[in-house]
């Protein structure tokens, strides 16, 4: 990062303090890991989602070396001067992104590239800035997301297998449709310098807590620490960094399609004084007119009312973009009882 005056700093930072909210516990727990190369796992899987929105998942079958390609060229761009990351923006909504998260004044410890999987991003340009060989960049995304989309896939067609629901396709279907609204994102923390972690005492936020809009996301990071979980009676729990492994979230959409069976996990990362942090984060969401309610599999078989009014994902999104990043966004869609 750029070296900023101390003066610019420190407003940003008593923003991103002001911001933050919870105090922070840590509470040692058991995050679901699953190994899902092995059919058995549906029903583990379906247990995960229920109770926590999230786990871990190992024999992913993500070729490394895309793993590896992909952090590099990642790295290489963080690290190019403040002056050409700029230029690369600004987030139109995609593009570079620096302590600004969404349009409303949430801000964090954080830069970002946020990408389309499916718009014409323009790769050319974001290389050529960079000077790297544009292909380099255009390819490991490209290689990177598509075999998020696959796993994303496999993991949804267990899901609904595990639930009972026929045909299985039926949310995966929502991520393989050409017009998929899925999002891609690369998160850089830098390390926050100690005397800015002491400030008030406490730790500093690089991404607030919120819940992912989509169906699913799927993120990989490297071996640093950061990334919390709520758990339902609203404590926070650390997740152990794994930069083998995935880590896998239930995001509103999909709460909403199971009725709430399942939930969407609320999240954020803590900064960290010592290493940087890089994740890569694949958002799998419907096509943009899709229209997102629960299925009528599962209301006919639990005899239940739908807990959500109707929407579609183009007025869901909307509504998302109108928020603050700790918003409970599905509260103005239930259904008042
Ligand atoms: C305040 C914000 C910032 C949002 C939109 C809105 C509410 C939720 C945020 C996220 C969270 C998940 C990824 C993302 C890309 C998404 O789809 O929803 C984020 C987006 C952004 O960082 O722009
Ligand atoms: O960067 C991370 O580890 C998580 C960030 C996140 O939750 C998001 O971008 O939605
Ligand atoms: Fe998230």
């Amino acid at each position: 990062m750029v070296v900023l005056s101390r003066q610019v700093v420190n407003e940003q930072l008593s923003s991103i303090i002001k911001n933050y909210k919870s105090p922070s516990s840590f509470f040692p727990c058991n995050i679901p890991l699953i190994d899902i190369s092995n059919p058995e796992s549906k029903n583990q899987l379906v247990k995960a989602c229920e109770e926590f929105g999230f786990f871990k998942v190992v024999n992913h079958g993500v070729p490394m070396e895309f793993i590896t390609k992909l952090e590099l060229e990642a790295t290489k761009f963080f690290s190019s001067p403040m002056s050409q990351k700029e230029k690369t923006g600004p987030l139109d909504p995609f593009g570079y992104g620096n302590k600004k998260i969404g349009p409303n004044g949430d801000v964090g410890w954080v830069e970002y590239i946020l990408l389309s999987t499916n718009s014409e991003f323009n790769y050319q340009k974001f290389a050529s800035i960079l000077g790297v060989n544009p292909k380099d960049i255009r390819d490991a995304v490209n290689d990177y997301v598509l075999a998020m989309k696959k796993m994303a896939c496999e993991i949804l067609e267990m899901l609904a297998e595990g639930l009972k629901i026929h045909p299985k396709n039926v949310f995966s279907k929502l991520l393989m449709d050409e017009k998929s609204d899925s999002l891609f994102r690369l998160n850089h923390y830098p390390p926050c310098p100690d005397e800015f972690q002491e400030y008030n005492g406490r730790n500093l936020i690089g991404f607030g807590e919120h819940t992912d809009p989509q169906i699913i996301s799927l993120l990989r990071s490297n071996n640093t620490s950061g990334l919390q979980i709520s758990l339902v009676d609203g404590h926070w729990i650390s997740v152990p960094p794994d930069q083998n492994s995935f880590f896998i979230n239930v995001g509103d959409s999909l709460q909403v399609m199971t009725n709430g069976r399942f939930k969407s996990v609320k999240h954020r990362v803590l900064a960290n004084s010592v290493k940087s942090r890089l994740s890569m984060i694949y958002f799998g969401g419907p096509p943009l007119s899709e229209k997102i309610a629960p299925l009528a599999s599962l209301l006919i078989k639990g005899d239940q009312d739908s807990l959500y009014k109707e929407f579609t994902w183009f007025e869901y999104k909307n509504s998302a973009y109108k928020s603050r990043l700790s918003d409970n966004r599905l509260a103005l869609f239930e259904k008042v009882v």
